[in-house]
């Protein structure tokens, strides 16, 4: 199958451009730039990346790329890359772009079915002053930056991020270098995905037997039924209750493993060694280690040595933000499945949803005919409430924080809110300020509300709750919950925050 390589040079972004791609119906691949290159490149795509292409330890451009003769197109980093080795110069100019700039663009097929003027998403502080031989620029910024260069018929590079949501008309330009350009084909869906994932896990756990860790979530819940297809009764499901849970979340866990399908779930009660183990830890990164640690080892008692495979629900951005995705780029924190797993497992890990994105994961798990209720409901973190606990736990917080978790959730629900938002919950923090309560002074820890819109999970927005439902849920909360006498909402986006307070 002709597939488009991506050549990963350290960018937040690269999965995504990998997933642009799959959507446009052709198969993609990530590969680092020492990597050998796979057979069956119908292009090739150069990402971003935090370095610049004149630092001494610049990540080259592999020989075998420009010999292959195949369609290229260079984001970012990729452009400075191609202009540098083309010939041409690169510099640090005293302009720097970075989020919505405005370009004009030429006719080109690159930009086929485009208008001349669009944003799009910039984010670079080096920019090409210099073109290689028989280049052309083929779009500016207002800046009179070049945007976008020609190198030759089938060589392109773009100074601006195509494969994010914020650039007008990326997708249809990535789909102009696939069609026009590259002249491919469409041959992947994620049916095809699905058939094959099926057949490439009943390949290699033959007739072995395998745990999947279950938390009733979307990702482990679309995992389990993939891999259930697969092998059938060797496939073990096992749910933690690691104390870190929602308020009911064991009792609707096994409402929705019954909706699932029909195999034994097993459910752990680890509360106390989890709490134990958390006493006194205060810093986010110690605490995401611990958590991934001690479920390898309740899943490694479970197993006592008859699996051998261990399956979880990880998705991409569990993997990227963890700087699991290539050794260029940025750790922002270690998610317990995936950068807080400790060296030492008894296990094979197989990931079926590794390289996919949220939504395509509930896209997936549309087409295995998983009921809407668990597809679309909110993500909650493997660490649970342990990360949104700012500082130390204890089970007083954690009481405090489950019934005000509960309540807005609660809230949500009957104001019909619940589905027009991507995740909410609260966050307890450790600070305490002055109230009056009854015509008493009261002193109470102050809770954050959380609520944001997203796609994929890489980027979010706070989301636009009316102030009458804010209102609803803070009068009930601060009512009903003893412990918290201030609420506030928090109203960053991601970035420059994360989800996540932890
Ligand atoms: N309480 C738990 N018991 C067993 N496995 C768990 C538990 N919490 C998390 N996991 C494992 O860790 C993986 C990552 O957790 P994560 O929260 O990202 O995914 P999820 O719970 O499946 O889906 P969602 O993102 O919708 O919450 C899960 O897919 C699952 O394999
Ligand atoms: O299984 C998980 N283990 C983790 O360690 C973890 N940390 C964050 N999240 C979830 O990932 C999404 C992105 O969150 P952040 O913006 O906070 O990184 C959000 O949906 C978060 O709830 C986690 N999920
Ligand atoms: N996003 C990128 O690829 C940035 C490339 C390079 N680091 C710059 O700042 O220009
Ligand atoms: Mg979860």
């Amino acid at each position: 199958m002709k597939k488009v390589v991506i050549i990963d040079y350290g960018s937040q972004y690269t999965q995504l451009l990998a997933r642009r791609i799959r959507e446009l119906g052709v198969y993609s691949e990530v590969i680092q730039y020492d990597d050998n290159p796979p057979d069956e490149i119908g292009g090739i795509i150069l990402s971003g990346g935090p370095k610049s292409v004149n630092d001494v330890d610049a990540l080259p451009l592999p020989k075998w790329i420009l010999n292959t003769k195949k369609p290229i197109l260079g984001v970012c980093y990729g452009l400075q890359l191609l202009s540098k080795e083309l010939g041409g110069k690169v510099e640090k100019t005293e302009i720097s772009e970075y989020g919505k700039t405005e370009i004009e663009i030429s006719n080109d097929p690159i930009f086929d079915n485009i208008p001349k003027n669009i944003i799009t998403w910039m984010s670079h502080g080096d920019s090409v002053v210099f073109l290689p031989k028989n280049s052309s620029v083929i779009a500016k910024t207002k800046n009179n930056i070049y945007a976008a260069i020609k190198f030759s018929n089938n060589i392109y590079g773009l100074q601006f991020h195509p494969e994010v949501k914020h650039t007008e008309f990326g997708d249809k330009i990535i789909e102009n270098f696939l069609f026009k350009i590259a002249k491919l084909e469409k041959n992947w869906s994620l049916n095809y995905f699905i058939e094959e994932k099926i057949e490439e896990i009943r390949n290699e756990i033959n007739d072995k037997k395998a745990i999947i860790a279950l938390s009733g979530g979307v990702d482990s819940s679309v995992a389990t039924v993939l891999v259930h297809k697969a092998i059938g009764k060797n496939l073990k499901a096992v749910f933690v209750n690691h104390g870190l849970l929602r308020l009911n979340e064991e009792i609707e866990v096994k409402k929705i493993f019954n909706d699932l399908i029909g195999i034994n779930l097993t459910v752990i009660d680890a509360k106390k060694r989890f709490l134990d183990k958390l006493k006194n830890i205060i810093d986010p990164e110690k605490k995401r280690k611990i958590i991934g640690e001690e479920f390898i080892r309740v899943f490694e008692e479970v197993s006592k040595n008859n699996y051998d495979y261990l399956i979880q629900g990880t998705i991409y951005s569990d993997v990227i933000e963890s700087a699991a995705s290539g050794k260029n780029t940025a750790k922002i924190k270690s998610h317990h499945n995936v950068g807080g797993l400790p060296e030492d497992i008894e296990f094979k890990i197989i990931e079926p949803l590794k390289y996919l994105f949220k939504d395509e994961v509930r896209k997936i798990g549309e087409i295995l005919g998983i009921p809407k209720h668990i597809l679309y409901r909110h993500p909650f973190p493997g660490p649970g409430l342990a990360i949104r606990i700012i500082g130390e736990i204890t089970e007083e917080k954690l009481n405090i924080l489950k019934k005000a978790d509960h309540i807005f959730i609660e809230t949500l629900k009957k104001n019909n809110w619940y589905d027009k938002v991507w995740q909410a919950f609260t966050v307890l923090t450790p600070i305490k300020t002055v109230g009056v309560v009854g015509d008493e002074r009261n002193y109470d820890y102050v809770l954050a509300i959380r609520s944001v819109n997203s796609v994929e999970g890489m980027t979010a927005n706070w989301s636009k709750i009316p102030f009458e439902i804010l209102e609803e849920a803070s009068t009930r909360i601060t009512n009903e919950v003893k412990g918290i006498g201030r609420i506030v909402y928090d109203i960053t986006s991601k970035p420059p925050a994360t989800i996540e307070w932890e």
